[in-house]
């Protein structure tokens, strides 16, 4: 279980996150939404490590983050965050090979076993086509899934994903949202497509000023209220015809 408690987190003295305070209880599809600038991905990264909070305490399994070394955090949260490494060089095989490193002892070689789950992971990611080809010549969704596979080849308990959807196509954001959703581990994304968010989500932490406005399953907080106060767009609820799934039409006259 992962508990944030009172988590906060100044930058040049400016506060851009405060007051964050929730539990992601394992195997849960979390959702974070939240306008421009609201601080989903600020919160993301100090889950992942990349940046340390200034109050409060974030910890999985009752062990503060900071206190975990990081080869045993990489086997229990990989990411997806919005910016590809500069790792142009390696083809896409030896990049999602990376995600065993957290497995590896100093100079040990890759086993069968991880040569299985790279092509397991990227499969699932659906880049086996691209296996030997270099970052440096995927567009950008390619390069998404890639990042995916190698997050997946991590086989981490939690799985976090700062925009997973932007630059793919309909059919891989359908893809991207199956995939996870069906993986037996908890998932934290940050989304911008609140459609998406209402039908795969189990809940949703809605950010507004850095702070988490509403939280709960998306019926309960994807309101036309809620929506008004925190996007000052008008909505209209209504279900999908074909999945049965929370629908949102937007409007601002
Ligand atoms: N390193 C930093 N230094 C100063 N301010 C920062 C830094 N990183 C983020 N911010 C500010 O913190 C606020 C929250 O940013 P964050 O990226 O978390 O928002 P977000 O909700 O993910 O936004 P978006 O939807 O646009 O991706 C923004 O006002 C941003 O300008």
């Amino acid at each position: 279980m992962l508990k944030i408690e009172n988590m906060g987190i100044s930058i040049n003295e400016k506060q851009i996150i405060h007051n964050i305070t929730c539990t992601v209880n394992k195997g849960k599809f979390i959702g974070i939404i939240g306008p421009n600038g609201s601080g989903k991905s600020t919160m993301l990264k100090v889950i992942y490590r990349h940046l340390k909070q200034t109050e409060g305490i974030v910890t999985l399994h009752e062990k503060e983050i900071w206190e975990t070394p990081p080869k045993e955090l990489a086997q229990q949260i990989a990411v997806v965050s919005q910016e590809t490494p500069l790792l142009f060089d390696f083809t896409v095989k030896d990049l999602v090979l990376m995600g065993r490193t957290p497995y590896k002892k100093w100079l040990s070689t890759d086993n069968t076993e991880d040569y299985q789950i790279v092509e397991e992971c990227m499969a699932l990611a659906d880049v086996s086509y691209l296996a030997d080809r270099t970052l440096y010549e995927l567009s950008g969704g390619e390069k998404k899934r890639v990042m995916l596979a190698r997050a997946l080849a991590q086989k981490a308990e939690i799985l976090v994903l700062d925009e997973p959807t932007n630059h793919l196509d309909i059919e891989h954001q359908l893809q991207m949202m199956d995939l996870v959703k069906d993986l037996p581990i908890t998932i934290l994304a940050a989304l911008h497509d609140l459609n998406l968010a209402a039908a795969y989500c189990d809940e949703l932490l809605v950010m507004k000023n850095g702070t988490i406005y509403a939280s709960g399953p998306p019926q309960q907080v994807l309101t036309a209220e809620n929506l008004q106060y925190v996007f000052r767009v008008n909505a209209e609820i209504s279900t999908n015809p074909f999945t049965n799934k929370l629908h949102l039409f937007f409007y601002t006259k």
